[in-house]
């Protein structure tokens, strides 16, 4: 077989002055991840690959930016006289997935994907012996291909499945060898090429957020259909379309303001939303459903990131108010001097200078529905005291207003701050406090649920995969204990950001330890010589010690902390032997 039948012919030119706009682009229409770069004569100068293409939008290049300072310059080559064999070992060995095949005047003439190099060896099938003669081969190929294969039998039996399909699909690989292929995979649909003995393409699937589509294809022998194969292709379909989807649209300022305003005074988030297996968390879910049908006010607290204003958002909607607005202020963002202005509005002409129009507060926009006040703790003395009347009368005056309105808002407040030193310290007033205070609900830091690392992680990537247009499906597992073992001090909104860079710097389809920051990784514990308790006991002796310690001792009040029963603790006392 000659290398010029399996490789993938280039028809065009990409030289360094390209714009990264252009480049985009022709990775989106010829679905290639990496392009040669030539100069004019053609000849290779190097590669602009995704990850080219991720620090450039990383670094915030304007669309029309030149890719010239992002090529890779080491080119991975294969002349295109070189003999099948040769190739096939070279494909095996080498760790990248695309190499550039140069004709013998040294000019570029295309690309050889590990893909490709699969698909040709199944063109040289000719019976079900060379299938399995071929198998050896074709798995240690399969190992480094970028897309989801599966092969199966003239019986409908799964015989081979390459590892990137295994971690799409989050299955082992004993979970399908030599079982039908219909009754394990049903979505894969293989069975229907055995009818039919012609390929076709699926349309448009999605799992844990990322869209795949399903290529199938038979493999015939004197008109018979002796195997199947299957290849799902996801990473291309995902990592440069929806990239190249999102960068358009961040392109075009009028969708940014769209979207601005389609999202303000509505609660967007319920309890699914709030994603916990820890049963403190679920038993605080249903005490704030509970509190949601009330009318009494709720105060949100807990550190920063840990998911106050998720609680709020889902507060207001499952309350009698859902229908009317939600309705956000930070009190510590707007100027002090703006503030009142900003909760009671202004009637025309209240200030000089001051717009021709007066201008709606919040407690009128909330009116009927919900005002979230956020980071109540860093409102000035002055304002507190205005917000307490208002929470007393449920009535106001615009500023330079003599008119008395009357409001029906149900008040959710959240800080992260200690009030009551704040009330001890005078900066907070008391009255306030009180009036606060009528259900408090505190959100414990996610170092103190590390059972919820894994899954938030779990259900973060996916929602990731879905607003990045990434595909990864899952980590290393030493890249799971770094997370699992760090502290978190900023709670789920730190864990959030780190997938996000992480996922968009992984070049496989697995985050490795490399793709998370320096700074966590420089946090990470020495690796344990004890081995024998696992990573969850681990967690879980850390949380129960730090709950006895903060109850001074006292096992029924850490019980009550930890939202287990007495007996329940006792148990875990005994099995790690901590007295
Ligand atoms: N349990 C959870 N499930 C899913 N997403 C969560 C959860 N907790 C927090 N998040 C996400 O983490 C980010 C921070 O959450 P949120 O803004 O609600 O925190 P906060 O406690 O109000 O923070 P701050 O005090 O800094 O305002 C958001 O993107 C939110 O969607």
């Amino acid at each position: 077989m000659e290398l010029r039948e399996i490789m993938t012919e280039m028809d065009f030119v990409v030289t360094e002055e390209m714009s990264m706009n252009k480049a985009m682009e022709l990775m989106y229409q010829k679905k290639w991840n990496l392009l040669p770069v030539t100069d004019e004569k053609r000849l290779p100068v190097g590669v602009f690959t995704r990850s080219s293409l991720y620090r450039m939008i990383s670094d915030g290049c304007p669309l029309s930016t030149s890719i010239e300072k992002y090529i890779n310059h080491h080119v991975e080559t294969i002349e295109i006289h070189t003999p099948f064999e040769q190739i096939e070992k070279r494909v095996k060995s080498s760790k990248v997935g695309t190499g550039v095949v140069l004709n013998d005047d040294g000019t570029v003439a295309g690309i050889l994907t590990k893909t490709d190099m699969v698909m040709s060896l199944f063109k040289s099938v000719n019976s079900l012996q060379t299938v399995k003669a071929l198998k050896k081969t074709l798995e240690t190929t399969l190992k480094y291909a970028y897309d989801g294969i599966i092969m199966a039998d003239e019986k409908e039996r799964i015989q081979m499945v390459s590892p990137p399909f295994l971690d799409l699909f989050n299955l082992q690989q004993d979970e399908l060898l030599n079982k039908p292929v219909d009754k394990v995979l049903p979505k894969i649909d293989l069975k229907k090429v055995y009818k039919t003995q012609t390929a076709e393409v699926s349309d448009m699937m999605e799992i844990n957020g990322i869209n795949y589509i399903v290529q199938r294809i038979p493999i015939l022998e004197d008109g018979k259909v002796i195997g199947a194969i299957g290849k799902v292709m996801f990473r291309q379909l995902n990592e440069v379309s929806e990239l190249f989807k999102k960068l358009q649209r961040a392109e075009s300022k009028a969708s940014f303001y769209h979207q601005q305003y389609n999202e303000a005074e509505s609660a967007r988030f319920t309890w699914e939303h709030i994603w916990s297996v820890n049963s403190y968390m679920e038993k605080l879910k249903s005490s704030a459903a509970k509190a949601a049908k009330g009318r009494s006010t709720v105060l949100i607290r807990g550190e920063s990131g840990t998911g106050k204003e998720l609680f709020a958002h889902a507060l207001h909607n499952s309350s009698a108010r859902s229908k009317g607005k939600f309705v956000i202020v930070n009190c510590a963002a707007i100027p002090e001097e703006l503030l009142e202005s900003e909760f009671f509005g202004y009637e025309e002409g209240a200030f000089t200078g001051a717009r021709q129009k007066g201008k709606i507060g919040k407690f009128d926009l909330a009116n009927g529905g919900t005002l979230f006040l956020d980071e109540i703790g860093d409102m000035s003395v002055a304002l507190q005291a205005k917000l307490l009347r208002v929470l007393q009368e449920r009535e106001f005056y615009r500023v330079g207003g003599t008119k008395k309105i009357h409001v029906d808002v149900r008040i959710v407040a959240a800080t992260n701050r200690d009030l009551e030193e704040m009330v001890k310290n005078g900066t907070f007033r008391e009255d306030l406090y009180y009036r606060l205070n009528v259900i408090s609900l505190q959100v414990p830091p996610l170092r103190e649920r590390r059972e919820d690392i894994p899954y938030l992680t779990q259900k973060l990537t996916e929602e990731l995969n879905k607003m990045l247009g990434t595909t990864i499906t899952g980590m290393e597992k030493d890249t799971k204990e770094a997370l699992f073992h760090y502290h978190w001090p900023g709670n789920v909104r730190e864990l959030k950001n780190i997938l996000e860079r992480a996922m968009t710097f992984a070049e496989h389809g697995k985050i490795q330890l490399e793709d998370l920051p320096d700074y966590m990784l420089k946090a990470m514990p020495e690796k344990r010589q004890d081995r024998s308790i696992s990573l969850v006991e681990n967690a879980e002796l850390e949380t129960i010690k730090k709950a006895l310690s903060e109850m001074n001792g006292n096992k029924a009040k850490a019980a009550r902390m930890l939202g287990i029963s007495r007996s329940g603790l006792y148990e875990k006392i005994r099995k790690y032997q901590l007295q």
